[in-house]
């Protein structure tokens, strides 16, 4: 473990003290719509970043996320809330405060990195220096550029073009031009959007390496999942202006805290019903399938509710091969993959999605099953 990483996973300890570079509280924007109804885009968001952390916003279009990171860095007006970067409040609605964007010490990549096309990468990273107030001596700006290409890398692309260099080295030169006035804090609004899957994978892992290495703290913006659990030390997966959950990505996954998060991450196989009675460890619901028993659950005996559990989790037996939550099913498809299968087998109306090496044929009569721990039981609403 880098020095680096062991302050990472210091700083992810809970009860921490360090001051979070990014404290946003309260936050609430509504935009009037063309009809005149209004839309909530961040509605009472509050959350910090940590330094050096890489805090995901993950969510659907339009739940709020470019807004909320537009807040951040400036660009948009919050009508009620406050933001503080460093400790210091660069933004306050009720009190007027509203510093603008460039004094707030951060910068911002777009999607596609927008390097300017006419500029050699050594251009675009002095760019903003260029245009700092005081503006550096020209020799500042010469050894800061050729210090930020090092960093990240590239020190022979200097007089290169945006169009003479690879999606790799243009992400590298964005990210220099992103911390060559050190900012120790970047904000990325779906830079990997418009690149194609496989480059985009390859970015991924640049873009992680460089984070952790450089350790600026980031907060990035997608639609992605898997972009977002690769990625993220924590994740705010948020829907309708609303964070949803927060929380590490394998809490997210493991541990969602609703249907919607639930579904949003990762797939799921859903039972809906209602809560019939609680045992020592479990709590049991009366569905289509018949009782579904799951970890218990803080839900009255009567509510409706839903049972979440994920296709690596659901099983194949033989019959009566399992004592609980055993459901007589019928294979209908069997889809290569290639790392792994994945099986569809339907009781009923119900399907069930499994992943790994069933061995079942299409056609095929089975048992589906899963572990009452593996199973969550979350409020059918919400
Ligand atoms: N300038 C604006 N005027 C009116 N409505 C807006 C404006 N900007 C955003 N909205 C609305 O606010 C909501 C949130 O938009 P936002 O762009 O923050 O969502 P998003 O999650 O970033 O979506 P996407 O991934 O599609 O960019 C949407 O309903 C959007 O239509």
């Amino acid at each position: 473990m880098t020095l680096m990483s062991q302050d990472l996973a210091a700083r992810r300890e809970p009860g921490d003290e360090q001051e979070p570079v990014v404290r946003v509280s309260g936050l609430v924007k509504a935009f009037r719509r063309a009809d005149g109804s209004i839309a909530r885009a961040v509605d009472d968001v509050s959350l910090e970043v940590r330094p050096g952390e890489f805090l995901v916003l993950l969510g659907p279009s339009g739940c709020g996320k470019t807004t909320l990171l537009r807040i951040i860095a400036g660009l948009e007006r919050a009508d009620a809330g406050s933001v503080t970067l460093r400790g210091e409040e660069v933004f306050a609605a009720q009190r007027g405060v509203d510093l603008p964007p460039e004094r707030r010490r951060l910068s911002m990549i777009f999607q596609s990195y927008a390097l300017w096309p006419h500029m050699t990468a050594f251009d675009n990273i002095a760019y903003p220096l260029r245009n700092a107030r005081p503006k550096p001596g020209r020799a500042d700006v010469d050894r800061r550029v050729r210090a930020a290409l090092e960093m990240v890398g590239t020190p022979e692309l200097g007089r290169q073009y945006p169009n003479q260099m690879s999606g790799g080295q243009q992400q590298r030169i964005a990210l220099a031009r992103a911390i060559v006035g050190g900012d120790d804090l970047v904000l990325f609004d779906e830079p990997l959007s418009n690149v194609d899957a496989k480059v985009r994978e390859q970015l991924r892992l640049e873009l992680l390496s460089l984070q952790r290495e450089l350790g600026f703290a980031a907060v990035y913006v997608t639609h992605d999942q898997t972009e977002a659990m690769e990625l993220a030390h924590r994740i705010a997966v948020m829907g309708h202006g609303r964070v949803r959950q927060l929380a590490d990505p394998a809490t997210i996954y493991r541990r969602p805290v609703s249907r919607y998060v639930a579904n949003f991450v990762g797939t799921s196989n859903e039972l809906t019903g209602t809560v019939v009675r609680h045992e020592e460890r479990t709590t049991v619901l009366r569905t289509v399938v018949g009782e579904v028993a799951g970890a218990r659950a803080d839900l009255a005996v009567g509510a409706e509710a839903v049972a979440v559990f994920r296709p690596e989790r659901t099983r194949l037996v033989a019959a009566g091969g399992a004592e609980e939550n055993a459901w007589p099913s019928e294979v209908t498809a069997v889809l290569f993959l290639g790392a792994h299968t994945e099986t569809v087998a339907k009781a009923g109306e119900q399907s069930f999605r499994l992943l790994g090496d069933h061995d079942a044929a299409e056609g095929t009569r089975v048992t589906v099953t899963v572990r009452a721990e593996d199973v969550l039981i979350l409020p059918a609403e919400g």
